[in-house]
C-alpha cells in the first residue's frame, strides 16, 4: 500500500447570512496536503504559501489530530506523520482554512489506511473536531450544502443552484478566529429576530434552487450574529453598502469573518474595487478575489 497521498480541498463560505451554522459553500480556492505516514513516530510539517511560519507542527495541529484519529479509528500501527502543505486559504479571515485543513487530513488518513470510511463517516468526525458542520460538509462534498446537528451527529444535504453565480471574497489584512467571533455572540434572541432568520434562510435556499437570485439582496440578511460581529470588523456595514450600491447581488459576512463575501451576476471587479476602498477608508488594507462554486469538494490528486 502507498504510504503517501496528496489531496486538494476547497475553501468554503459558511452562513451565507442567515443560515448561521448552516448553510455552506465549496469555493475555487485550495489547500494542497500531502501526508506521509510510516512507523518510525514523530511529526513533521512544511508549510508554502499561507500560514507558512505559524501553524504548529504539533499534536495542536487540527490536520495532524484528524489524522490521529482516523488512525486510532483504523486501529493502523503507523505513528509517523509527515505533512506539506501548499496553502491559498488565508488563516482566519472566515473562508474555511481550519475546515480544510481538518477535512484533508482525513481524507488523506483515510486513502492511506485503506479507504474504510465513508465521506459521512468523514463528515462525522470533521464537525467533532471543527464544532460545527457548515464549513466541512461541502468542504467534503463540494458545491451548496445545508448541515444540521441531530443529536451529536451531523446531515448534509447538497443543493444544485439553478443559475450560476459569482462570489467576490473581500479579504482584510487581519485575523479574526472564529472562536473570538463566536465569543461576542448572545446566549438568546429576540422571538422576532428569530423569525426575520428563519424567513430569510428559507428565502436564500428558495432563491438558489429556483435561480431567482434577484431575491439575495433580501435572503443574505441576518440577525443572528452580524449585527454583534459588525463591531469587531472596521467598516463592515459601510463595506457590504458598497457592494450592493455596484449592483452586487446581495453581500455577507463570510463564516464568522473578517471576510467580506458579495454575490454577483456581472461586473464582479467592479464589485470587489468598491469594497476594497470601502475597507480603506476605514484604514484596513484589503484585496478582493473573484471565486466560484467548487463542485467537487476533497479529492485526491
Ligand atoms: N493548513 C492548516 N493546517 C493546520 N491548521 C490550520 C491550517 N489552516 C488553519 N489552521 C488552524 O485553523 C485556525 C483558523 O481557524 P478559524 O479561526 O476557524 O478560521 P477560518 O477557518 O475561518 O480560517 C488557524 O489559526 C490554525 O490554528
Ligand atoms: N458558522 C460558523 C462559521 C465559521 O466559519 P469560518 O470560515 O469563519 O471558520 C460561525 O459563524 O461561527
Amino acid at each position: 500500500m502507498a504510504n503517501t497521498v496528496k489531496v486538494r480541498v476547497p475553501g468554503t463560505t459558511a452562513n451565507c447570512g442567515p443560515g448561521f451554522d448552516a448553510v455552506g459553500i465549496a469555493c475555487t480556492i485550495y489547500n494542497d496536503l500531502e501526508l506521509t505516514l510510516n512507523d518510525q513516530g514523530g511529526i513533521s510539517l512544511a508549510v508554502m504559501g499561507e500560514g507558512a511560519g505559524a501553524i504548529p507542527a504539533d499534536g495542536s495541529n487540527v490536520a495532524v489530530k484528524a489524522i490521529q484519529m482516523v488512525l486510532a479509528k483504523t486501529g493502523c500501527k503507523l505513528n509517523g506523520i509527515h505533512l506539506k502543505m501548499v496553502n491559498n486559504i488565508p488563516l482566519a479571515r472566515g473562508l474555511g482554512s481550519s475546515a480544510a485543513a481538518i477535512v484533508g487530513g482525513l481524507v488523506a488518513a483515510n486513502e492511506l489506511t485503506g479507504n474504510t470510511l465513508t465521506k459521512e463517516d468523514i463528515l462525522g468526525m470533521a464537525t467533532a473536531i471543527e464544532g460545527h458542520p457548515d464549513n466541512v460538509a461541502p468542504a467534503i462534498f463540494g458545491g451548496i450544502t445545508v448541515s444540521i446537528m441531530d443529536s451529536g451527529n451531523a446531515k448534509y444535504l447538497r443543493l444544485q443552484p439553478a443559475k450560476a453565480f459569482s462570489m467576490v471574497a473581500v479579504i482584510p489584512e487581519f485575523n479574526l478566529s472564529t472562536k473570538a467571533a463566536r465569543k461576542v455572540l448572545p446566549d438568546s434572541v429576540p422571538f422576532a429576530d428569530a423569525v426575520f432568520n428563519v424567513s430569510r434562510t428559507a428565502l436564500l435556499i428558495g432563491a438558489l434552487c429556483t435561480g431567482e437570485l434577484k431575491l439575495l439582496s433580501h435572503a443574505l440578511e441576518d440577525r443572528l450574529h452580524q449585527p454583534y460581529r459588525e463591531q469587531l470588523i472596521p467598516g463592515m456595514a459601510q463595506v457590504l453598502a458598497a457592494a450592493r450600491q455596484t449592483g452586487a447581488l446581495g453581500a455577507a459576512l463570510s463564516g464568522a469573518g473578517p471576510c467580506l463575501l458579495a454575490f454577483t451576476a456581472d461586473d464582479s471587479d467592479e464589485v470587489g474595487k468598491a469594497m476594497v476602498k470601502a475597507f480603506n477608508i476605514h484604514k484596513v488594507p484589503a484585496r478582493y478575489q473573484v471565486l466560484a462554486i467548487d463542485e467537487q469538494g476533497a479529492v485526491i490528486i
